[in-house]
C-alpha cells in the first residue's frame, strides 16, 4: 500500500507500507541506527540499499540521547566523510533515531534530504511520517528542532519481530491516539480485534498511517488540526521530562497523558464515563499504564508553559470530543485542571 502526503514547496512525498524492496541512491548515503537496531537488522538493510558510497553511523540507544551532543556527533560522522548536499542521511530506527536523524539533516549543510526506515511500531504509525524533528533539553521534550520532511517513507512491518512487548504497547498507544481523535469506526475496530494478529496489526498500521498523512497535508506546521495529534502529549511531555526519561516509554507517557486529558473531558463535559472507560480498558489491554502519582502538581502544570502549543501564557488542550473526535482549546480554566490532576 502507498500513502501520500501532498506538500507545498516540493515537498510532498510517498509512505510505502510492505516489504522493503531494494533501494538505488546514486549518491553518498549514511544510514544513522543504534547498537539494538543494527544487531537485529542492519545486515539485512544492507543487502537493500545501493548507494554510490554507503557508511554507518551508529549512536547509543535510549531517549535520554536523544539531546544535542548525539547531533554533534552525527553531524561529525556527515563531515567525516564528506557528505556533499546531495548527499542523504536514512533513519534507520524508532522515533529517537528518526527524530534526530530529521533533525541532523536538517542542519547539514543548512539541509539535506533524508529517507526513513522505521522499526518500531510506534515509529511505523507516528513518528515517521509528517516531518516532525528535533531533540530534548533540560528544559523539556522536543522544544529543539525543525520541520523537515523526509523525501520518502519505507514501513515493512516484518522488522516488528523482533520488537519486545513493551515497545510494541507503547505503538499501540499512538494508534489508539489517532482513532479516539479522529476515527470511531477505528476506535470500535480496535475495540474487537487484537493487535498481536499479523493481519490486524497491518490493517492498523495502514489505518494510523492514512490518517495522520491526511492531517499533516492539511497542516504541516501545526496551525490548527495538527494540535490534535498531541493528544496526551501535553500532559505525557512532562511526565517524561520529570521522570528523566527513564521510566516510562513515549508512548506510556502519552497512554497515561490520554487518560488526563480524558478526566478533563469528562469534567467539563465534552466525553461520558463510559467512554472514558472504554479508553482505558483499551489502553490496559495492551498493558500500557493510565495512572501517574503526580509529585507536585503546581510544579507539573507550571511545565506546561513550555509546551510548544502554549501561545500568549495559554495552555492548549486536546481534550476528546465523545470518541472519534476532538477540541483544540485554550479555554480550560486553571482550577478544572488542578483539580483532575490531584484526583489523579
Ligand atoms: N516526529 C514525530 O512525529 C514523533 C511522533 C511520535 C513519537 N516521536 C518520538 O519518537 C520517540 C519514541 O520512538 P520509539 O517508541 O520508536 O522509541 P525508540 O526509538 O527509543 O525505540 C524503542 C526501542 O526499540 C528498539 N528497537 C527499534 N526497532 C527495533 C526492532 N525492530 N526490534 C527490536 N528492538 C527495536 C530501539 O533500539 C529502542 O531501544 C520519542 O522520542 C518521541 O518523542 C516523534
Ligand atoms: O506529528 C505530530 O504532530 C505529533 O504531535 C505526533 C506526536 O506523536 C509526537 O510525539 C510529536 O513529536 C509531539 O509533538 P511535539 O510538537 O510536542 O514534539
Ligand atoms: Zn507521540
Amino acid at each position: 500500500m502507498t500513502v501520500k502526503i501532498t506538500l507545498p514547496h516540493d515537498n510532498s512525498y510517498e509512505i510505502f507500507i510492505d516489504e522493503l524492496n531494494e533501494l538505488y541512491f546514486d549518491r553518498k548515503v549514511v544510514i544513522i541506527t543504534n547498537p539494538t537496531v543494527s544487531g537485529f537488522h542492519l545486515d539485512y538493510l544492507k543487502t537493500k540499499i545501493k548507494a554510490r558510497e554507503l557508511s554507518v553511523c551508529t549512536i547509543p540507544d535510549g531517549e535520554e540521547y536523544k539531546h544535542m551532543q548525539t547531533i554533534e556527533d552525527m553531524l561529525a560522522h556527515c563531515f567525516t566523510h564528506r557528505l556533499d548536499r546531495k548527499s542523504l542521511l536514512i533513519a534507520f530506527g524508532g522515533g529517537v533515531i528518526g527524530d534526530m536523524t530529521g533533525f541532523a539533516a536538517s542542519i547539514y549543510q543548512r539541509g539535506i534530504d533524508f529517507v526513513q526506515i522505521p522499526t518500531t511500531l510506534l515509529s511505523q504509525v507516528d513518528a515517521s511520517v509528517g516531518g516532525k524533528t528535533g531533540i530534548n533539553n533540560k528544559f523539556g521534550k522536543n522544544l529543539v528542532g525543525a520541520f523537515h520532511q523526509p523525501i520518502a517513507v519505507y514501513i515493512d512491518p516484518n522488522f516488528l519481530k523482533t520488537l519486545p512487548k513493551r515497545e510494541f504497547g507503547a505503538g499501540v498507544a499512538e494508534i489508539v491516539k489517532m482513532a479516539v481523535t479522529f476515527n470511531k469506526d477505528f476506535f470500535e475496530w480496535l475495540e474487537q480485534n487484537d493487535l498481536n494478529d499479523d493481519k490486524n496489526i497491518r490493517i492498523a498500521i495502514a489505518k494510523s498511517v492514512q490518517t495522520k498523512a491526511d492531517v499533516v497535508s492539511q497542516d504541516e506546521k501545526e496551525l490548527g488540526i495538527r494540535a490534535a495529534l498531541n493528544y496526551g502529549h501535553t500532559f505525557g511531555h512532562v511526565i517524561e521530562n520529570e521522570t528523566n526519561y527513564d521510566t516510562y516509554l513515549h508512548g506510556e507517557a502519552v497512554g497515561i497523558g490520554m487518560c488526563m486529558a480524558n478526566a478533563l473531558a469528562v469534567k467539563i463535559g465534552l466525553m461520558s464515563k463510559d467512554e472514558e472507560l472504554r479508553v482505558k480498558n483499551l489502553l490496559e489491554k495492551y498493558e500500557i499504564p493510565t495512572t501517574y502519582k503526580i509529585k507536585d502538581v503546581e510544579d507539573f502544570y507550571e511545565h506546561f508553559f513550555l509546551d510548544k502549543k502554549s501561545l500568549d501564557n495559554k495552555i492548549k488542550f486536546i481534550l476528546p470530543v465523545g470518541l472519534g473526535d476532538c477540541k483544540i482549546t485554550n479555554e480550560v480554566t486553571k482550577n478544572d485542571v488542578i483539580e483532575i490532576l490531584k484526583g489523579f
